[in-house]
């Protein structure tokens, strides 16, 4: 391609030879244009970016202009084009003037004519893009350097640093022209971060070794300011095009936030996310480290497994945002219940486990277990409201229990269901027969699911009788189950596995349907029954839908609201006193009776009691049977009690007698038990009806003569 050169002279000679030896020039072609003076030439290059000059030969002696203005007016439009003066040798001094201002270099007058004139222009040319391209790219590593987040520090062969990037200025604190020539260790500070020990910087290690190194991991620099950040990457050593050493280079970023952040992960991934307590992967790892101490120390530590009674009403009731601040709250009062060595976890839902990792002995760990129950039951302050709650809490022990965490916390986990069982609020050890048991419920639950469907249930009724005339008042209905290879079971076996695995609603509807069914049956016969008494379970009774499934019951066998009597638990009517008034009120509208069965265990509230719509209360069979121990206290004040509530009171239980006497001198005016009848099948029921009951009553009665 041809090169646009540019004279400028006044002398046409000059421009004529310059013209001639160009045109026949084998380094060639060029493409000439010539200006007289430097106005001229200064509005050409005016126009230079759309007819781009590759080179300008100027004299600097122009009509207009002279000397080294001509250049310095020249250079500043042309500053980019490579510039040979046209020069005498007495212009010596100029010419060099020239050149340091810029010039490229000059021609002499008088050799014009040389084959050198086209070679050096050429050159200079040639020269100019070369030096062009080069200042391009390095202005774009400069940018792509600045750029970047890596900081970057390079040093010369003795270590003085020699450039530092934008992120290098920043993460050191030096700047480049403060940091230039300065010691390589005196800008970068390193240090280890657990030893705090200073630690070489690999740019030295480089130097001596010309290979790339690798930054410790772990190390810290600290900055010109004292302030510090953890940093990781790598040094390599600056070879020259012919392979030798020429210094080193080192890339590096601030690690501070991705530690922060791995920190924040791991224990994200080992801790709970509601309550920031340890979670079932970091109490497996504190057990097993636990465990393996106290191997060595031959000692004992314990696994305490708790869960909340009646989480699920709470969080049902008053919504998931209460329930979890109320579980922050148990998680906060645990945490304070133990030692620091001790570790609080949850596995999820309302369950939590504790492990006693310094536990000397059994005792040390039921005094743990009485003060959670104690302080979980103090009420907890949740927004506006006060909430109270119990736990259950089962313990297991190394090693006497189990020899590793999995079996530790299955263990105590059993063991918290026997404490549910219990009665809920305490707290039971594991025991080995506890495994069999948990085999049993979990054998009994598949066996439940399809004993519905395979009708293996039915209904006994127990009379309730009127302890002054003995006639039979009414029956209570007592659910047994048939199974086809385990025979007869009671259902003290299976109704707490039917209410954990909630199968006990649809059983319960069941057995309401029926008992109602039996009733009307026997109404229809002419057999005068009061009512017929259906138990009710916590689960059932706290449904929303379970009012419209007595409702239900009455219209489909037709079996009027007063003849059917609800036997709900003192315990169940406790548990939420306010909610209980609620449904006790909706099933008194419906018109049927109410009985509060184990009356006497479930530390009732007499204020609550009073306002409770009750027409019965059903004194705990454990009370009627101490009647001899105890002389019948209890049971005196609670028939007297029931009688002032005018509500009637029945005693379970009945085996003896002396009992029966009791009752019937205390004013009792109904009563149930064994004396009388087992629980019997519908058909020895209807036999009851027709014969009557015959037991010691009736000599009782004849021996007494009249009646109440
Ligand atoms: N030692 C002794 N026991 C006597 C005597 N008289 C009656 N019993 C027993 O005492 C239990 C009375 O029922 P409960 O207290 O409501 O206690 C019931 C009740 O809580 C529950 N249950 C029974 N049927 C149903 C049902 O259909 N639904 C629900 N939810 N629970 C039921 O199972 C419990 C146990 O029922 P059963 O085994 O039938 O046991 C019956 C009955 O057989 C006596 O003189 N001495």
């Amino acid at each position: 391609m041809a090169n646009r050169v540019l004279i400028i002279t006044g002398n046409s000679d000059d421009a004529a030879t310059l013209e001639d030896v160009l045109d026949r020039a084998q380094d060639g072609p060029f493409l000439i244009e010539w200006v007289t003076s430097l106005a001229q030439a200064l509005q050409r290059l005016e126009s230079h970016r759309k007819e781009p000059i590759d080179a300008i030969m100027v004299d600097l002696d122009l009509p207009d202009s002279q000397g080294l203005a001509t250049f310095d007016q020249l250079f500043v439009l042309a500053s980019s084009i490579p510039i040979l003066t046209l020069s005498t040798l007495e212009d010596d001094q100029q010419t060099w003037d020239a050149i340091q201002r810029g010039a490229q270099g000059c021609l002499s007058k008088g050799h014009f004519n040389s084959y050198l004139v086209p070679q050096s222009l050429r050159n200079i040319i040639q020269r100019k893009a070369v030096e062009e391209a080069l200042f391009v790219e390095k202005a774009r590593a400069s940018l792509t350097l600045n750029s970047i987040s890596d900081a970057v520090i390079s040093t010369d062969l003795q270590g003085n640093v020699d450039y530092l990037n934008s992120a290098a200025e920043h993460m050191t604190g030096w700047q480049l022209d403060e940091a230039h020539g300065l010691p390589i260790d005196s800008v970068m500070h390193l240090v280890n971060d657990k030893s705090r020990e200073a630690v070489a910087n690999p740019i030295v290690k480089v130097l001596q070794h010309d290979e790339s190194k690798l930054l410790a991991a772990g190390t810290i620099l600290i900055r010109r300011d004292g302030s510090e950040s953890a940093i990781e990457d790598s040094a390599a050593p600056i070879h020259d095009s012919a392979g030798r050493l020429k210094g080193a280079v080192m890339v590096f970023h601030d690690m501070t936030a991705a530690h922060a952040m791995t920190e924040k992960m791991a224990h994200l991934a080992q801790h709970d996310a509601l309550t920031n307590l340890p979670n079932r992967a970091l109490l497996n790892d504190r057990i097993n480290q636990a465990i393996a101490l106290a191997e060595r120390r031959s000692s004992h530590l314990a696994v305490l497994f708790l869960d909340l009674d009646n989480f699920k009403h709470i969080n049902d009731s008053l919504g998931h945002g209460v329930g979890d601040q109320l579980l922050q709250a148990v998680a906060l009062r645990l945490s304070d219940c133990v030692r620091s060595s001790d570790t609080v976890s949850r596995l999820g839902g309302d369950e939590f486990v504790v492990l006693l990792s310094e536990s000397h002995s059994a005792d040390d760990a039921a005094r743990t277990a009485e003060k959670i129950l104690s302080i979980l039951a103090m009420s907890h302050t949740i927004g506006q409201q006060q909430l109270h709650i119990t736990s259950s809490i089962g313990i297991s022990t190394y090693p006497n229990d189990a020899t590793d965490a999995e079996g530790l916390i299955k263990n105590a986990d059993t063991a918290m269901y026997l404490a549910k069982e219990e009665g809920r609020n305490n707290y039971q050890f594991f025991r080995q027969e506890m495994n069999v048991h948990a085999v049993e419920r979990q054998l009994i639950e598949a066996h439940l699911r399809t004993a519905m469907e395979n009708s293996e249930f039915i209904l006994h009724y127990q009379p309730k009788i009127d302890l002054h005339s003995g006639r039979i008042t009414s029956a209570e209905a007592l659910i047994r189950w048939q199974h086809p290879a385990w025979g007869m079971i009671l259902p003290a076996r299976f109704i707490p596995v039917a209410e954990a695995c909630g199968l006990i609603v649809p059983l319960g509807r069941w057995v309401l349907l029926q008992a109602c069914a039996q009733a009307k049956r026997w109404e229809n016969c002419g057999y005068a029954l009061d009512s017929v008494a259906v138990n009710i379970s916590a689960l059932e009774f706290r449904r929303k839908d379970f009012v419209d499934s007595v409702e239900s019951a009455l219209r489909v066998t037709g079996l009027k609201p007063n003849n059917l009597q609800l036997e709900i638990t003192e315990s169940v009517l406790m548990r939420d006193a306010q909610a209980s008034a609620t449904i006790l009120q909706q099933l008194k509208t419906l018109g049927v009776q109410l009985a509060v069965d184990d009356f006497g265990t479930g530390y009732s509230s007499l204020s609550y009691l009073n306002q409770f719509p009750i027409d019965v209360l059903k004194i705990d069979r454990s009370f009627v049977q101490d009647i001899h121990n105890s002389n019948g206290i209890i049971v005196s004040a609670v028939i007297a009690m029931g009688n002032s509530l005018k509500q009637r009171v029945i005693a379970e239980g009945i085996e003896e007698t002396a009992q029966l006497e009791f009752l019937r001198s205390h004013h009792c005016s109904e009563g149930q038990g064994f004396l009388f009848s087992h629980p019997v099948s519908a058909e020895q029921f209807a036999n009851l009806l027709r014969s009557g009951i015959s037991s010691p009553i009736n000599t009782l009665y004849q021996t007494t003569g009249t009646l109440g």
